[in-house]
């Protein structure tokens, strides 16, 4: 592409030209010019072009396919035929889908026979609120072209409720994500014939071809005319390229919008003046802080009271919902004057829903504790700080991370935490896939020991006062540690080398749980700290009260297995069962090992040959599996 600069940027310079209504559409949103990739895709899209388009996160790529698809609908000869649909979007996460639905419903606003039909929807869905002194919707003569969408989600409203509301509204586009989208589509009463169906676009393409989608993916292209229009966008497309067959892209035009900046070697800004190619914005600064595990909330602490101005806005990426929900319990006490939201995958869809809007609706310095499943496309612009308190497993979704700040040309700042000692390999890691990060210089934040032991007596403090938190804090820990065991980078993040004892200070656990990657762990489990766990209490009382008549039931049947006349024998801890469960999994795993090494032994070549590729195939399904249920409930 051309630099930017030589270019007119005016929307009334696009050429095919826009229509009024949506040059007025923009100029009400505020947008003066159109960004880099607006630019380059609006007129490929409206003509006859296949797009892939890569453009940095926040760079306004929901308009330059929303644009093209609206344009081409309402340039047609006759409005699409009922029950017909002339194009469909689709979106890996409901939130996202949610997003690019209203940006489309703003567009509408602009668009008068558009915006009549959606104010009738509107008001049947909220009757009761329906004013009798309003005017009546402005009415069109029969063959009034107008675009109708439909957002389609799952969560609360069932297929049958779709369906209803597409036989109703006979919608021409449709928004949604995979599941719920083929649900519609499947039936015999939705149709997408050649003479109708105009385009489809893939929004966050590269994790809608993941394995995970691909089976709803396929049976919904299955649905849909070969001849058609696509597009696929995202920040991080070019890995799918390979891939792009499978969607029926031929000969497709490739946009890349990439940002120019100066290189960088081993994580500081290159002398030589050397500029490279980066796939993050320049609004956008991308740093690093290494620091033990224990260190990191007390530099978290730390930043948000040293940066200036004071972030209202920020993200905190955690590995597993699990962790979500013990830290939900634990931040507050520790980040003053922050409201701490926790947002996860394994959220009721109401709760889910609930905090998001929370998020974004408050005035109060907010912070959002989440997991992937917000990583990508949401766009918040009052998001100022993102935190990474782990690197994502796959590496992809680092710039999707980093992303939910320094959107559309605002600051933002992206702070990724690693662990001195090979964890910092990933710099140049990212490096190389044109993902430069550079110290966090300011504000510079350094921590003592005497900031991490604080810390950890703190949470402590907090966990000790409720045994739930404890169970959540035991959960999320072996759940986080699982997670890094699956790190794409396998060879930078490694089970093995982690400091077990300050990663649990880190975590203010009151011990070490009892797991298979501490087999061969032999400091201190117990932490160095003396504590009761039979009187640890749940704040609950009914659960407390259960708990405590399971460990009286226990210890009178260990009463009961007392030999005659000798000792009283000591009945193991409540807690401690789960460590004994443990072991004994540990041994059993074992032994199986061992069967399954004899059997190995009397395979021939060839049968340990296709054993080994079935299970390498397994184990690929297995990982996807894993990581989808991060995005369980949001993506159907
Ligand atoms: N021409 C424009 N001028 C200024 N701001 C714009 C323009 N177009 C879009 N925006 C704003 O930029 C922000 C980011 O846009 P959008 O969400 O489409 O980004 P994106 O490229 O899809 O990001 P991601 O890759 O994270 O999904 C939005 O708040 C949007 O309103």
């Amino acid at each position: 592409m051309a630099p930017s600069s030589k270019i007119d940027r005016q929307w009334s310079a696009l050429t095919p030209p826009l229509s009024e209504w949506i040059l007025d559409a923009i100029s009400a949103m505020g947008f003066t010019k159109t960004t880099p990739v607006q630019q380059a895709t609006i007129p490929m899209f409206m003509g006859n072009k296949d797009v892939v388009v890569e453009a940095v996160t926040g760079s306004g790529k929901t308009l330059a396919f929303l644009i093209p698809v609206v344009e081409r609908l309402l340039r047609l000869e006759t409005p699409t035929k009922k029950h017909h649909v002339g194009a469909i979007i689709i979106s890996p996460t409901r939130e996202l889908a949610t997003q690019i639905h209203s940006v489309l419903i703003s567009l509408l606003k602009f668009h008068a026979p558009s915006a009549a039909v959606i104010n009738t929807v509107d008001q049947d869905e909220d009757s009761d609120m329906a004013d009798a002194d309003a005017p009546p919707p402005p009415t069109f003569p029969p063959g009034t072209l107008k675009i109708v969408p439909q957002l389609l989600l799952g969560g609360n409203v069932t297929p049958a409720q779709d369906l209803s509301a597409f036989l109703k509204q006979s919608p021409n586009v449709l928004i949604g994500t995979p599941g719920r989208l083929l649900s519609l589509l499947a039936s015999p009463h939705v149709h997408c014939p050649q003479s109708s169906f105009d385009a489809l676009v893939l929004d966050e393409a590269d994790r809608l071809l993941d394995l995970g989608f691909k089976e709803d993916l396929q049976k919904i292209l299955g649905r849909l005319p070969k001849q058609r229009r696509t597009g696929l966008f995202s920040a991080s497309v070019s890995e799918a390229v390979d891939q792009l067959i499978r969607v029926g892209l031929r000969y497709p035009v490739r946009i890349a919008v990439k940002v120019k900046a100066r290189a960088t070697e081993n994580g500081k800004p290159d002398e030589s003046g050397k500029i490279e190619d980066k796939r993050t914005p320049a609004s956008l600064q991308m740093a690093y802080l290494i620091v033990p595990a224990s260190h990191r909330l007390p530099a978290i602490q730390k930043l948000l009271t040293s940066l200036q101005p004071r972030p209202q806005k920020a993200i905190l990426y955690l590995a597993t919902c699990y962790s979500v929900d013990y830290f939900q319990h634990i931040l507050p006490h520790l980040f003053d004057g922050y409201t701490v939201v926790p947002l996860h995958g394994k959220q009721p869809d109401k709760v889910r829903r609930k905090n998001f809007t929370k998020f974004v609706d408050s005035m109060m310095p907010s912070l959002l504790l989440t997991t992937d499943v917000a990583a990508r496309g949401l766009d918040i612009p009052t998001v100022d700080l993102v935190l990474q308190l782990d690197p994502p497993s796959d590496p992809k979704t680092f710039i999707h991370r980093c992303g939910r700040a320094g959107r559309a040309g605002r600051k933002g700042l992206a702070v990724t935490f690693l662990t001195p000692g090979r964890e910092e390999d990933y710099i140049e890691f990212l490096r190389v896939r044109q993902t430069p990060i550079t110290p966090l210089t300011t504000p510079s934040i350094t921590t003592t020991s005497i900031d991490a032991d604080a810390m950890t007596s703190k949470i402590r403090s907090v966990v000790r006062a409720d045994r739930a938190l404890y169970d959540k804090a035991q959960r999320g820990f072996v759940s986080s540690i699982r997670a890094y065991s699956k790190h794409t980078a396998s060879s930078i993040f490694r089970v093995l080398d982690l400091q077990w004892e300050d990663l649990a200070n880190a975590w203010g656990l009151l011990r070490l749980p009892a797991m298979p990657e501490l087999k061969k762990f032999t400091g201190d489990r117990s932490l160095g700290l003396a504590i009761d766990f039979d009187a640890l209490a749940y704040k609950d009382k009914t659960r407390e009260k259960q708990r405590l008549a399971e460990l009286n039931a226990e210890k009178g049947a260990e009463e009961g297995e007392k030999p005659r006349g000798g000792k009283k024998r000591e009945a193991p801890a409540w807690s401690q069962k789960t460590e004994q469960r443990a072991t004994k999994e540990v041994r059993r795993d074992k032994k199986q090992k061992k069967r399954e090494a004899e059997r190995v032994s009397k395979l021939s070549e060839e049968e340990r040959k296709k054993e080994e590729e079935l299970r390498g195939m397994i184990e690929k399904v297995r990982r996807k599996v894993a990581e989808e249920e991060e995005f369980e409930g949001f993506s159907d």
